[in-house]
């Protein structure tokens, strides 16, 4: 038995049976060229026989490829073979993978076969594709829950009949891991030209278990291919995750004593692409790809990851695609962590006291704000606040008419110390037409460098948005925040705020000077 572990990609045919994850053939194409980039062994790139439009894709896809395999599924007969060999033709390398239901239930319900017209139909067919492609796959459809005996028999002959792989699928994803490793363990044990075959394993996820069950089947059952999708993408609750394995075989190679040819840094850009092509949003907790899979943002584990990485962190972000790990700054953030952002900004303070006093503003800040920006940790530690009764500008009213069509007009009042101002303008929208009816009175000539909405409270549409807006002027920077429900009316509150900043400042310097 080899030492190394075959990944078979299966993104381009069971992903795709996912409701809603429909790719066009460029789309396909596009992501078969990543999973070759990511050096997966065998990339499954649609099943011919089931449309011209798969099978248009399957054909581009094996004339694209070089590095991979390229494989077309087909059902147990000669003409879904024929359809899957004409498609695959010309390719480097390609494979046929045939499957055919050996389970009492799909046999009688779906099938409408007997055990031994399934056994003579997965015989001869298997002789047909492999007068056509040297390299054969056989699926024994919903094979664990077959009777052991029958798939015994039928795989045997499906290897005597030129099968080269053998793939047990866990078709509607019930197994266990330990019972689903002995039972490909048994299989192997009491077939006795098992050994001419590489042994597969496809576990669909309706319990969870798919990336442990293909892991038990490596394990304990000696199957060295995994069949898997990239985020776990497949029918129902998907596939086993492809990311998950390789980094599971990767990171525990003291226990799996496997090797891979898969290159990991490919594994991000290759979630990234499935995701926007499906329109399938990866959960931000999910492993290895998931926005928070290296992010921490409790005091506690900063502070470890700061001291040393491998406290909390059992692989490197870099490994597997993403730029670095992150330090998120909150409420639950620790002293070392705030200073370590303040060195990155390049913040030097003069002493403990003065980083005590802005950490603590900080969390009185992170209470009340769920993200934390840069630009708020420079405004906390550079900018004075500007408490209300030294605000120089406040916001009055704020009126604003946008139709479909039209362009956007807003009108603003603000007190500008003693006096009360109003403006007007047009803007390419009403948030842009009401600070510019505010600059039309300010004359600022301030740059804006960032604008930003969030939502403060939960995610609906309720919420209070906040707003930052960052101005630029006469060489100094400044950070204005405001909030409300209404984020044309927060914009304003925010932009004024900065310029508030602004004022006081320029009334500091003046005053020194
Ligand atoms: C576990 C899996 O993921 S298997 C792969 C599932 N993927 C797909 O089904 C996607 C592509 N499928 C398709 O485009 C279509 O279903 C097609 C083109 C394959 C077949 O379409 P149709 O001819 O209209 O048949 P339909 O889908 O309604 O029924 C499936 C037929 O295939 C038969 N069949 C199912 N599996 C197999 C098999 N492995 N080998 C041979 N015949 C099979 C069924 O018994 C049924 O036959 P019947 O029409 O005589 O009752
Ligand atoms: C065709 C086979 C491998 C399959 O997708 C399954 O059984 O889930």
């Amino acid at each position: 038995m080899t030492d190394k572990l075959i990944i078979f990609d299966t993104t381009l045919r069971d992903g795709e049976q996912s409701p809603g994850a429909s790719m066009t053939k460029d789309e396909k194409l596009r992501i078969a060229r990543q999973l070759e980039r990511l050096k997966v062994n065998v990339i499954e790139a649609g099943f011919a026989a089931s449309s011209n439009g798969d099978f248009e894709a399957v054909r581009a896809i094996a004339q694209a490829i070089k590095d991979s395999t390229v494989c077309s599924l087909a059902r147990a007969n000669d003409r879904d073979i024929s359809r899957a060999a004409e498609a695959l033709k010309g390719g480097n390398s390609t494979r046929i993978h045939l499957f055919l239901a050996t389970s009492a239930l799909h046999m009688e319900k779906k099938l409408r076969m007997t055990p031994d017209q399934v056994f003579e139909q997965a015989r001869l067919s298997t002789r047909f594709a492999r007068n056509l492609t040297e390299d054969v796959e056989f699926s024994p459809e919903d094979g664990y829950r077959s009777d052991p005996d029958f798939l015994c028999r039928v795989l045997e002959a499906v290897i005597d009949a030129g099968a080269t792989t053998l793939n047990i699928p866990d078709t509607v994803g019930y197994a266990i891991p330990e019972l689903y490793g002995n039972f490909i363990r048994n299989l192997r044990e009491r077939i006795p030209n098992s050994d001419k075959a590489i042994w597969s394993v496809h576990c669909h996820n309706d319990l969870g278990m798919a990336v442990a069950n293909s892991l038990a089947g490596v394990k304990i059952g000696g199957a060295r291919q995994v069949e898997c999708t990239i985020n776990g993408l497949g029918e129902r609750a998907g596939n086993c995750a492809l990311e998950e394995i390789v980094m599971a075989v990767r990171t525990r190679k003291d226990y799996f004593g496997l090797s891979l040819d898969i290159d990991a840094s490919q594994i991000v850009p290759a979630s990234r692409l499935v995701s926007q092509t499906t329109g399938f949003v990866v959960q931000p907790n999910k492993a290895v790809v998931g926005a928070n899979a290296f992010a921490h943002a409790s005091g506690i584990h900063q502070d470890g990851v700061l001291k040393a990485r491998d406290t909390y962190e059992i692989m490197r972000a870099e490994d597997v695609g993403w730029t670095a790990n992150k330090i998120v700054l909150g409420k639950l953030s620790g002293r070392n962590a705030f200073k370590q952002r303040l060195h990155e900004l390049g913040i030097e303070m003069e002493s403990e006291a003065e980083i005590n006093a802005a950490f603590a503003k900080f969390k009185e800040l992170a209470d009340r704000k769920s993200d934390i920006f840069d630009e708020d940790i420079l405004a906390l530690v550079m900018d004075e606040s500007v408490t209300t009764e030294h605000e120089h500008y406040r916001l009055l009213a704020l009126s604003q008419r946008s139709e479909t069509g039209e362009r956007p007009h807003a009108r603003v009042a603000f007190a500008a110390g003693e006096q009360e101002l109003h403006a007007e303008s047009d803007g390419n929208g009403p948030v842009d037409a009401s600070l510019k009816a505010i600059e039309t009175q300010v004359k600022s000539g301030a740059e804006m460098l960032l604008y930003s909405v969030n939502a403060i409270t939960s995610g609906s549409t309720e919420s209070q948005g906040e707003v930052t807006v960052r101005l630029q002027h006469g060489g100094r920077v400044v950070n204005g925040v405001g909030s409300d429900p209404d984020i044309v009316v927060a914009s304003a509150k925010a932009y004024l705020s900065a310029l508030n900043k602004l004022h006081s400042k320029n009334e500091r310097v003046a005053a020194q000077g």
